[in-house]
């Protein structure tokens, strides 16, 4: 069930946010760093001025770019794949590749869930490539307004492990503190920087995942930080309950839940696996992210999980616990899924699938 740690696969970066929301900006800023020398960018434009990539461009000479004609997220899948696929052996020299990085920008109004379904499952990409983290920018000014009106802008904001929020320089401490309450209840646990005109340390963006190109031990707390979940599950339950204007349907981000299903006891393999085998094929598009660390029964070292939608990668065995703590642990972020539904057929699962199992024998 488990392999190794993919420490040796080459992270990605996947650079997201609506439309006009400053990735470009960033991404000029980026590009000059130190951090950044060995990174290849792939820039998605969509239409036919390839804009971005001259603005890009011009701004450095280390880095190296790929264009591509098409929407990521939708027509060309399969150009990204191939993309992915020949740099390494077109950015090599003398054997030895250029590049130990990749950052792909999306276009604004990108789905990231299916680029991140290339990274994970596509034969030629996933045993080379791994996510490194998502990192999605929304405009401080125009945010609240965006992830009212456009589903994939709440999509982009929920599936992040950093956000960046920019414009800083436009919006009142008011707007401010009201968008980010907002993005406490799509996102809870992505780190936040407030940014103005795309400045950042590139440190800030990259080794977001739970493996580092250091070598260093794996932060689980970092990672999981399964706490803001915690504190988050009655804070957007009241707003459930009573806090909605129900009457607008365009508001997408009420239809997001973000929380920590704790298990304190260890959890039998086969329960596990048909748990979610069900759940991802009943709900599977509408879980947008799910991360966690799993005491199977049996086992003494942890597993831990990550999942987009449907897609896991595969598990990964740790070599210990990061600490005394040994319940498991799974963070979900889902849309129009609640906690309930995820807790009622576990339980349902660890209750009769071991009598069903001993009937068997
Ligand atoms: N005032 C202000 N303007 C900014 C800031 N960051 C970006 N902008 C401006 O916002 C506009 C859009 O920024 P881009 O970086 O092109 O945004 P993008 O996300 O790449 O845009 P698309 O490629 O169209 O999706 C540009 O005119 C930027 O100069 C900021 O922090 N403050």
């Amino acid at each position: 069930m488990s392999r190794s740690a993919p420490r040796e696969l080459i992270p990605v970066t996947l650079l997201t946010g609506f439309l006009g929301s400053g990735k470009t900006t960033l991404l000029n800023h980026l590009v000059r760093q130190p951090e950044m020398a060995d990174a290849m960018v792939i820039i998605n434009e969509f239409g036919e001025t390839p804009l971005d990539h001259m603005l890009v461009a011009h701004s450095t000479e280390n880095v190296v770019m790929e264009m591509s004609s098409g929407c990521l997220c939708c027509t060309i899948r399969g150009d990204l794949a191939t993309t992915l696929d020949d740099i390494a052996w077109r950015f090599s020299r003398n054997g030895l590749r250029q590049f130990r990085r990749v950052i792909i920008e999306t276009t604004g109004l990108a789905d990231p869930a299916p680029i991140l379904h290339t990274l994970m499952t596509h034969p030629r990409v996933a045993n080379r490539y791994r996510l490194d983290g998502v990192v999605a920018t929304l405009d401080l000014a125009a945010g609240a307004h965006t992830l009212m009106h456009h589903v994939e802008a709440v999509k982009q904001v929920a599936m992040a492990d950093c956000l960046l929020l920019t414009k800083a320089d436009l919006v009142t401490d008011e707007q401010r503190t009201a968008l980010k309450q907002k993005l406490d209840s799509i996102n809870p646990a992505a780190q936040r920087w407030d940014i103005h005109h795309g400045e950042l340390a590139a440190s800030n963006v990259l080794d977001l995942g739970l493996f580092s190109t250091t070598g260093k031990a794996p932060d689980v707390a970092r990672w999981l930080k399964e706490e803001a979940y915690a504190s988050q599950a009655s804070h957007s339950h009241h707003d459930h309950d009573h806090d909605h204007d129900h009457s607008d349907v365009n508001r997408h981000d009420d239809h997001i839940r973000a929380f920590c299903f704790v298990v304190d006891d260890p959890i039998p393999e086969g329960v596990l696996e048909d748990w979610l085998e069900v759940l991802m094929s009943f709900v599977g598009s509408n879980i947008l992210r799910v991360k966690g660390i799993l005491n199977i029964a049996g086992r003494e070292q942890p597993l831990v999980v990550h999942g987009v939608q449907h897609i896991f990668y595969p598990p990964v065995t740790l070599p210990r616990w990061p600490d005394e703590d040994r319940r498991s642990r799974l963070v979900f972020i889902t849309q129009d899924v609640d906690r309930k539904l995820i807790e009622d057929t576990f339980h349902a699962f660890h209750h009769v699938l071991p009598q069903v199992h001993k009937l068997e024998t």
